[in-house]
């Protein structure tokens, strides 16, 4: 039986570190939430994040798109925000109207707001490699935090990533390699015996693609780590892209809820916390 990667236990302790240092620096972080609200997934998320920035210090301010925005009356709206000395960090809550291109969003974000790491100049320094302090997407960087707390070292070994949006894909990809393994990204268009084929060799295996039970017991390594980014609902209930009998073969297993989606939410506060340390440092002149 898989023993449990318990992001929520995790999570809880980085809050709880966090919320520490925002009271001894007095560091003043404001967070702009800029999201959708027709989207059920958004308003959800939204309101988690606030709840978790105001228990830790962290003030927030939430922008709601309007139905019919254009992508450039949304920079319009991001523009005011990169411009706004009291804004410390901003986020772009995926997914926004579908007339609004959020890749172009993303990458009106001032990089030293950017707390989701999501814009081109923060992207190219993850996939570069640099060294020193930039935000990085919480998600797949809540993943790093994860396996590193339960000691599971990636160096050497074979990563595979389901998915390669810009929001997780892409950067967990980046981060697995830059961590030393050997990672290959597969998406729709990986033919399912070549999925197959590198699952079968794959030590560490991260999916989100956002369909329930997509990955099974049958298709895992024995002694494999299992990451589930998935967020799906069935019948009411939230649950991954993981059918639960995979812990029958897996090492160690995320579960949803009580996985990744805490450690998301979390790496995101500590995000906005060290974007604002920087800005206090370094004042934009
Ligand atoms: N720019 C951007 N960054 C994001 O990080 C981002 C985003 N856009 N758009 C949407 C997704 C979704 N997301 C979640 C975060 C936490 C939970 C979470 O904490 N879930 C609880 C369960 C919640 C429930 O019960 O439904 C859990 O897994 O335990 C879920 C989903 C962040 N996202």
């Amino acid at each position: 039986m898989a023993q449990t990667l318990d992001g929520r236990l995790v999570a809880q302790k980085l809050r709880e570190n966090l919320a520490k240092k925002v009271q001894e620096d007095g560091v003043k972080a404001t967070l702009a939430v800029v999201y959708d609200p027709a989207d059920d997934g958004s308003r959800l998320y939204v309101g988690m994040k606030q709840r978790a920035a105001a228990k830790v210090g962290i003030a927030t301010q939430d922008i709601a798109v309007p139905a019919h925005a254009t992508t450039e009356e949304v920079q319009n709206i991001v523009h005011e925000l990169n411009e706004n000395p009291q804004v410390t960090g901003i986020l772009i809550q995926a997914p926004l109207p579908e007339q609004v291109d959020d890749a172009t969003i993303f990458a009106t974000v001032a990089p030293e707001k950017d707390v989701d790491g999501l814009g081109v100049t923060n992207q190219g320094r993850l996939f570069a490699n640099e060294a020193g302090d930039y935000p990085v997407a919480a998600t797949p960087k809540g993943v790093m935090t994860l396996l590193d707390h339960y000691h599971l070292s990636v160096s050497g070994k074979t990563a595979v990533v389901i998915g390669r949006s810009q929001l997780f894909g892409r950067p967990m990809a980046a981060l697995l390699l830059n961590a030393d393994a050997t990672v290959t990204i597969t998406h729709r268009y990986t033919p399912a015996e070549v999925l197959n084929r590198l699952l079968a060799e794959a030590d560490i295996v991260v999916i989100g693609v956002g369909i329930p039970a997509f990955i099974r017991a049958d298709q895992i390594k024995e002694g494999a780590v299992v990451v589930d980014v998935g967020m799906n609902v069935v019948n009411g209930k939230a649950c991954g892209d993981v059918d639960p009998a995979v812990a029958d073969r897996a090492a160690w297993l995320t579960p949803v809820p009580g996985g990744v989606g805490p450690m998301t939410i979390a790496t995101l506060l500590m995000s906005t916390y060290e974007a604002a340390i920087r800005a206090k440092e370094n004042p934009v002149q």
